[in-house]
């Protein structure tokens, strides 16, 4: 029998996505219920119930209130939402973190999936600090760029509305309260809060993060190549792919450290770029927010939950 996948909020920009995705996937079968419906609570109790795997697409809170409609003890959950990354009892959804969550995954009930931002501050600083070349408790920085599509339906519409007046580069979270601060904390490794400095931009999707290094803070300054290498190994056969690092920088700009040249895929790019002389470096992670930062990752754990992913 095919395993039967239900999306709650399938008709949201992160929802309409995993439909897409899985819109040729004859080993899978989707239900849905009827779009008037869709925000029935007995309606999606009873599909929550009937699923094997349900993808929750939703706000905060309706995803808390789907899981709560569970009662079977079998449909194991994806959420895609912000609710459950750092609660207990959750597997957080990034395969590509250590070999452990790869297989953590594969058995889980219950996987919270990522938020866009942090999994490109997480793919490069997880690694350095498991390596010890940066320590836990090292002040760090996240800034970045992200389409518009990184605020749903409500982001989308504003920013279509706008049109040509819609600002081109709007920084944002100014009161340093990022909802991803504590998954970004908790999965990095740190000891404190990073300061979380996003921005968007006037363009759909697809996003960049960056995290500049002060090294000359350290009593043991690493090198640029020291810093590739541990980031390199880290993924060195681990993921079939997904996350690639480049080469250490020696350019000054590239055409492919762009935020949309991911778009439509489940890739991640990292780059490590320094100046030893200065003791100075930057790590940045080229993804797209609505492929590896959303519906890509959701359909990288079900494949994975399912036994279909390595
Ligand atoms: N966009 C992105 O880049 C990313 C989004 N996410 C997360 O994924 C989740 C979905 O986000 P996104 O797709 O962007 O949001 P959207 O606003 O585009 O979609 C949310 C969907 O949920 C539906 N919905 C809202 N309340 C209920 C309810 N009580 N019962 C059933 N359906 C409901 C909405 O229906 P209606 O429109 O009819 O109100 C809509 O279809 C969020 O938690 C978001 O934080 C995660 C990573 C990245
Ligand atoms: C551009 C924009 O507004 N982006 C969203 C994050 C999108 C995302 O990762 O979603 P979650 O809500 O699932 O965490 C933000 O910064 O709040």
């Amino acid at each position: 029998m095919k395993p039967k996948i239900f999306i709650d909020g399938e008709h949201g920009t992160t929802g309409l996505q995993i439909r897409a995705l899985l819109a040729d996937r004859g080993d899978l079968e989707i239900i849905s219920v009827p779009a008037e419906r869709r925000k029935e609570t007995a309606a999606r109790a009873e599909f929550l119930n009937k699923a094997d795997v349900a993808i929750l697409c939703l706000p905060d809170d309706a995803a808390r209130e789907s899981v709560s409609l569970i009662e079977n003890g079998t449909t194991r959950v994806i959420d895609a939402s912000t609710a459950h990354r750092v609660a207990e009892g959750w597997t957080y959804g990034f395969p590509e973190m250590d070999k452990a969550q790869m297989l953590a995954i594969k058995t889980a009930k219950r996987v919270a999936n990522p938020g866009c931002w942090p999994q490109g501050p997480i793919a490069t600083l997880r690694p350095l600090v498991a390596a010890g070349l940066i320590p836990a408790d090292f002040p760090i920085t996240i800034n970045g760029i992200s389409g518009y599509s990184g605020g749903g339906r409500q982001m989308i519409e504003d920013y279509e509305a706008q049109g040509e007046n819609a600002p081109e580069f709007l920084p944002y979270g100014l009161m340093l309260r990022h909802k991803h601060v504590p998954e970004l904390r908790a999965y990095a490794k740190l000891a404190h809060d990073p300061i979380m400095q996003p921005a968007v931009g006037n363009f759909a999707q697809g996003m960049i993060t960056v995290v500049p290094l002060q090294l000359g803070a350290l009593p043991k300054v690493p090198t640029g190549a020291e810093l590739h290498a541990a980031i390199a190994d880290h993924y060195a056969g681990l993921n079939g792919g997904v996350v690639e690092v480049a080469p250490l920088v020696d350019f000054e700009r590239s055409a492919d450290i762009q935020p949309e040249i991911y778009n439509g895929t489940n890739k991640m790019k990292l780059y490590v770029s320094a100046n030893d002389a200065r003791a100075q470096a930057l790590l940045i992670a080229v993804y797209d927010n609505l492929g590896k930062g959303a519906s890509g990752a959701a359909v990288q754990n079900l494949d994975l939950m399912l036994g279909l992913g390595r």
